[in-house]
């Protein structure tokens, strides 16, 4: 493995049958990989590529990045070779071994009588938990700072991917997408984009690792990419530090298309109508993407609001015929989870429900949905935790088209 720095070129390692972490991610580098995220494979992926992502790389570094928009460039997919899933899964395990048990969570099966002749489309919704927030603004004040290691908790968010292997992955809180998950998630056949906060905090943060942002990820031997947007949200005309991705995908079993969005409201309390302003500009957008083209929509975000607050409410009586997929786990099928972020701070126990999957009511079915974790296996600390990345929980759901005539929206 070649070594890229500020100078360019500063040294190699074996190259050959490296380990795809070492190689790409530089997991088991003593140099300061995860703050820098200089280090990139040039063996595997070929001169250009290697050296657009050092580049990338270096302007995500410098405090100046967002107003670079080069960065927003993503390396051509072809020039990567592909990764085995389970060859990459052991690797993160081998990184993990000194870690607690991971947690078991099973699907719960939620399928109704809309029988489906495709296979279903898998959707994970993820606040990741920015490096430099959780290392440097967060105050998760139980958390061990071993536990915030980037060489090993990227390790952790990996596992959990691979764990699910979703179609479809959202994520927030994503401050490590150009060094870290697009190289490797792009190698496992997914296409990625990436919009940064306009102001990310990372940005205040010493060493941090470029801005956070939105990122939405799809397998590109089950969808074709069809249209995307990348949305900065206003609030009362305003525009704000918040954005979203939407992107218009055609399932290629069934050549059916619908939309599919991932977002991350303000955070705070204070901000209750502010966020209101957020989604209602988000639901406009998405009625535009979506009535005139007459497709489906999936909403996978961190809205930084319980059920009981405007914009859930907006949501949920939307024109959009919106349901909250995470609603079917409960016996009526009426209420959310009880929590999907739980953690502790300076001001004491934070434990909420934030995060939502929103789907088409009529147009789609959840044929199955991820059980949470119990305060049992989430433990007196919270999260994250030695053995759980983030603060907030992964959500994944199962969905299928009704297969039903037009007129389902
Ligand atoms: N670099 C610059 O020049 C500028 C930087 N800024 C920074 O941006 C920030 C505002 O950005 P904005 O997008 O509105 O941020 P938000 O208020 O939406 O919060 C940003 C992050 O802070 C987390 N967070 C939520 N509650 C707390 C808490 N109590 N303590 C610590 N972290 C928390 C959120 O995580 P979650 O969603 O998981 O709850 C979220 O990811 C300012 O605080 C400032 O630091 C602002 C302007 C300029
Ligand atoms: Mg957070």
């Amino acid at each position: 493995m070649k070594l890229w720095g500020d100078e360019g070129f500063v040294g190699s390692q074996a190259n050959g049958q490296e380990r795809i972490l070492e190689d790409i991610i530089g997991a088991k580098s003593p140099v300061g990989v995860a703050h820098s995220g200089l280090i990139f494979s040039v063996c595997s992926m070929g001169h250009g590529t290697s050296r657009l992502y050092s580049a990338l790389a270096k302007t995500l570094n410098s405090s100046t990045a967002s107003q670079h928009p080069e960065y927003l460039v993503s390396p051509d997919p072809e020039h990567l070779e592909p990764i085995d899933p389970k060859e990459l899964l052991e690797e993160c395990r081998a990184v993990l071994h000194t870690r607690p048990p991971r947690f078991q969570r099973d699907f719960v099966d939620l399928r109704t009588d809309h029988p489906s002749s495709h296979p279903p489309i898998r959707v994970m919704q993820w606040n990741i938990l920015a490096q430099a927030l959780g290392e440097g603004k967060d105050n998760f004040v139980q958390c061990p700072v071993e536990a915030l290691k980037w060489e090993e908790r990227k390790c952790l968010i990996l596992e959990e991917i691979l764990a699910y292997q979703p179609d479809i992955l959202c994520l927030q809180e994503v401050d490590h997408y150009f060094d870290t998950f697009q190289p490797l998630l792009s190698r496992l056949g997914y296409q990625g984009t990436f919009f940064p906060k306009p102001w990310s905090p990372c940005l205040d943060v010493e060493h941090n690792n470029g801005p956070d942002g939105c990122a939405l990820f799809f397998l590109q031997n089950r969808f074709k990419l069809v249209n995307s947007a990348n949305i900065r949200l206003t609030a009362m005309t305003l525009k704000t530090n918040q954005v979203a991705i939407a992107q218009t995908l055609e399932c290629k079993e069934s050549s059916r298309q619908f939309c599919i969005a991932v977002t991350h409201l303000k955070a705070r309390t204070g901000w209750e109508r502010f966020r209101s302003a957020q989604g209602c500009d988000l639901l406009q957008n998405l009625q535009n993407i979506t009535q005139g083209a007459k497709i489906p929509l999936i909403i996978c975000g961190d809205f930084n609001a319980e059920p009981t607050e405007e914009v859930y409410k907006h949501f949920a009586s939307s024109s959009l015929n919106l349901n909250s997929a995470y609603k079917l786990l409960s016996a009526d099928g009426q209420s959310e989870p009880p929590y999907t972020t739980w953690k502790i701070r300076t001001s004491g126990e934070c434990r909420h429900t934030l995060d939502y999957i929103w789907y088409s009511k009529h147009a789609l079915s959840v044929r199955s949905a991820l059980d949470l974790l119990t305060e049992e296996q989430i433990g007196p600390n919270r999260l994250p935790s030695f053995n759980y990345p983030s603060d907030h929980l992964s959500l994944v759901c199962d969905f299928s088209f009704n297969e039903e005539p037009d007129g389902l929206l």
